[in-house]
């Protein structure tokens, strides 16, 4: 395979033919003040996130890099011990907060017995780990439009610098290869970038994902505004020219999807993914386990570190094989097809369509006959089947939503089923909305009085280190009663 740098040489060579010819053809550029779409307010998570980059903006002893470096990997300039032990510090620090809080809300005087804090399990690759990497665009620091990488700064503080992330610790080489071929492609493309929604301008993101085998899919996010599907048609042929015969062939892409959205983020209800080259899906394999992954469907982004987490969750349920084990928030079904055959069956539920189509596939690859995955948002499905769960043999449930934590409804069935005696939650951010939940896990009846079944404990928390260089963490929690 060709070195790295020296596919980003070829970069260096002058316009791609195929966007001669479509500059002279090159459609009239619209009036985008005319046809401003719906949605494209950025995420209050990325407004915060991106306000407390704004400090690194202002301070001129360091470099681009650095600052985009401090602010998407913050602890990349310690060893990695030393980042263990901050993170280990930090969840000790988390269950403290929620031991008092179950201390308040139980009425009594004296502190709850602290939560046994296991110590955290490192990631077994601390470098180039992410097998999916999002590039924005946005303004460069020398002032183009057309830069491809993660931006620091605010939109409020009119201080947004798009910087490339060749340099960040956790992102393979092969994600940074694909974004710097896809600035290339979107700066010789006559079409504007598409930075604020309202202000017009068409490409959007990249999103690249890969395996340990070595594939690649890349997902172009494209805001239509007012193109025409023939005009839009020029421009996919022309990302696909590019990426197939073009320069970007270096990339050896095995899927691209392109996705039209007018929103920040769409599903493929919404907006369907459309794969204009190549391998319909992504493969991973985990704990033996063959997994398939649709462009939407969630992953956990650092396979090696997410086999840890599986293991230790599977040791923590204490499940029999009598057991029916529910996984709420299945994704592709990686935690429960990883459980399988500790349990009579799984029963997975998922929001997002795709995943849940990947997860049924994934059984069936497997060989794995006794897990059902049903689509729907758990807050919804979750209380109606859960009353047709009997009472034969156990139950235990292992959550894993995203950092929005549970929905009141999911919490208020898990609790009122009086077969549940252990519940293992997973969260990327204990800190936040699942704080709220671990509260509703545990207070007594009458605080709640919908909360009507034997409150929980916690029993045990682990730390697995999914995300080296960074903040955060995967904290395992078990609850008992
Ligand atoms: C952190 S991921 C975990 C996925 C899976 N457990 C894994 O380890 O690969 C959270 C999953 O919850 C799903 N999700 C988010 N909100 C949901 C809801 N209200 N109901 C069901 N699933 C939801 C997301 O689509 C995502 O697949």
């Amino acid at each position: 395979m060709q070195a790295v740098s020296q596919m980003f040489d070829i970069l260096k060579r002058p316009t791609w033919p195929f966007f001669k010819c479509l500059r002279k053809c090159h459609l009239p550029r619209v009036s985008v003040r005319r046809c401003v779409a719906s949605g494209g307010t950025p995420s209050s998570q990325k407004k915060k996130k991106r306000a407390k980059s704004r400090e690194h903006v202002g301070s001129p002893s360091l470099s681009w890099e650095e600052k985009l470096a401090d602010t998407v990997t913050p602890l990349w300039r310690l060893n990695y011990e030393e980042q263990l032990r901050r993170k280990q510090d930090q969840q000790q620090r988390i269950l403290l907060e929620l031991s008092n809080q179950l201390t308040e809300l139980s009425g009594v005087s004296c502190s709850l017995p602290g939560i046994p804090l296991l110590p955290i399990i490192p990631s077994p690759v601390k470098y180039h780990y992410r097998n999916k990497s999002t590039f924005s665009i946005n303004k460069g620091v020398d002032g183009n439009p057309k830069t491809v990488g993660f931006y620091i700064g605010t939109g409020k503080g009119g201080n947004i610098v798009c910087v490339n992330g060749d340099h960040l610790l956790n992102i393979p080489e092969k994600h940074k290869l694909v974004a710097r071929y896809y600035e290339d492609f979107i700066r010789q493309s006559p079409l504007e970038p598409c930075i604020v929604f309202h202000d017009g301008g068409h490409w959007r993101e990249v999103t690249v994902r890969t395996n340990a085998a070595g594939n690649t899919m890349a997902i172009v996010y494209f805001h239509p505004q007012c193109l025409t599907t023939e005009e839009i048609c020029t421009h996919k042929d022309a990302l696909v020219e590019y990426f197939t015969k073009g320069p970007g062939s270096v990339c050896d892409v095995d899927s691209l999807y392109f996705q039209e959205s007018v929103m920040t983020r769409c599903s493929h209800q919404q907006s369907p993914y459309q794969l204009l080259h190549g391998q319909p899906h992504i493969h991973e394999e985990l704990l033996g386990y063959k997994f398939r992954i649709s462009a939407d469907a969630f992953f956990q982004v650092n396979r090696a570190a997410a086999e840890s987490l599986y293991q230790t969750v599977g040791e923590l349920s204490h499940t029999t094989g009598s057991d029916i084990l529910l996984d709420v928030c299945s994704g592709t079904g990686a935690i429960g097809i990883s459980m399988s055959s500790r349990v009579k069956k799984v029963i997975g539920i998922e929001i997002i369509e795709q995943a849940v189509e990947d997860a049924k596939y994934n059984a069936m690859l497997n060989k794995v006959s006794n897990c059902e995955f049903i689509v729907g948002k758990a807050e919804v499905v979750l209380p109606k089947l859960i009353t047709s769960l009997g009472s034969v043999g156990g139950l235990t449930a292992v959550v894993n939503p995203s950092r929005a934590g549970l929905h009141y409804r999911v919490i208020k069935a898990l609790r009122n089923h009086p077969c549940i005696h252990r519940l293992v939650y997973i969260s990327c951010k204990p800190d936040g909305e699942a704080m709220r939940n671990f509260r509703d896990l545990c207070c007594s009846s009458e605080q709640h009085r919908k909360l009507s079944g034997k409150p929980f404990a916690p029993r045990v928390a682990v730390p697995v280190d999914m995300f080296p260089h960074t903040l955060h963490c995967e904290l395992v929690l078990v609850f008992e009663r």
